[in-house]
């Protein structure tokens, strides 16, 4: 099976009034079709500068980068991707199923298509009967699931999730996690997620990518033993534990020599 991105000898450096910032340099990465793929690092290792090219919102200054057989720029216009942020970004004017359909909107879908699809996505996110309410009116952790909705609603094969649970407190973020492995399960999508939590990373990950800081580049990638259908509880298990340890030991290697 080909691969949904890939990546090879990617590098951005920004041009800025301090000098060039090298925010990614020679990263290679292969990102196969219903993969689940972290990426954890310190913060200014260029996790979200990998996403944004990704998503063709950066242009990297070398190396290539090819989403779906295409270049970045084509797979976005081919809305090959939905992107999640840290903050879910909720128009509170709104209520909840019409930024769903937002998009939707802006891309001429009928009305009964939007419906359609509002319906399928808040199921997905457990959010079923809270389509009429406003962001104002659900959990920090709700309004993150609403945004995971809006990003399946035009059914993107890849999601790109942009530490998506980082503002939430441990235990709503369990939870999420789990929903979010359920959601991964039922619709194969190919997902890159950004964390800073190493148990979140273990948890969720078919492949771990630990990153190091200036400049950004990948100092180990940790492919995952644990099947698809796992519970928190497998956090317990000395495999996991294992595999926690070798991603800090990732992460501690990268400082040292940065
Ligand atoms: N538009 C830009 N212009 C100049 N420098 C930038 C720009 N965008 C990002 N950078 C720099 O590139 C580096 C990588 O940033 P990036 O946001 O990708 O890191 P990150 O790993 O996602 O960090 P965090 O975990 O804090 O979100 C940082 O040093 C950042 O300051």
């Amino acid at each position: 099976m080909g691969s949904v991105i890939s990546a090879r000898d990617l590098s951005l450096t920004f041009q800025t009034n301090d000098g060039p910032v090298h925010a990614l340099k020679d990263v290679s990465l292969e990102i196969g079709k219903g993969e689940f793929v972290s990426f954890i690092g310190p913060s200014g290792c260029g996790k979200t500068t990998f996403l944004r090219c990704i998503a063709a919102l950066e242009e990297p200054t070398g190396g290539s980068l090819t989403v779906n057989g295409m270049s970045a720029d084509e797979a976005r216009r081919a809305r090959a991707y939905g992107y999640v942020f840290q903050a879910a970004g909720l128009y509170p004017w709104r209520t909840v199923g019409r930024n769903i359909a937002l998009p939707l909107e802006i891309m001429g879908f009928s009305k009964a298509e939007q419906q359609e699809r509002i319906g399928r996505v808040l199921d997905l996110v457990e959010l079923s009967g809270f389509e009429k309410k406003f962001p104002w009116q659900l959990s920090g952790g709700m309004q993150q699931r609403a945004s995971i909705a809006r990003a399946l609603a035009f059914d993107a094969d890849i999601l790109l999730m942009d530490e998506p649970f980082g503002a939430l407190d441990e235990i709503v973020r369990d939870h999420l996690n789990e929903q979010v492995l359920a959601l991964w399960r039922r619709t194969q999508k190919t997902i890159a997620f950004v964390t800073h939590s190493i148990d979140e990373a273990v948890f969720l990950s078919t492949k771990i990518v630990v990153m190091s800081p200036r400049p950004g580049r990948i100092t180990d990638v940790i492919e995952s033993p644990f099947p698809p259908e796992r519970g928190l509880d497998v956090r317990e298990t000395p495999e996991f534990i294992e595999i926690a340890r070798r991603v800090r030991e990732g992460l501690r290697a990268g400082t040292v020599d940065a």
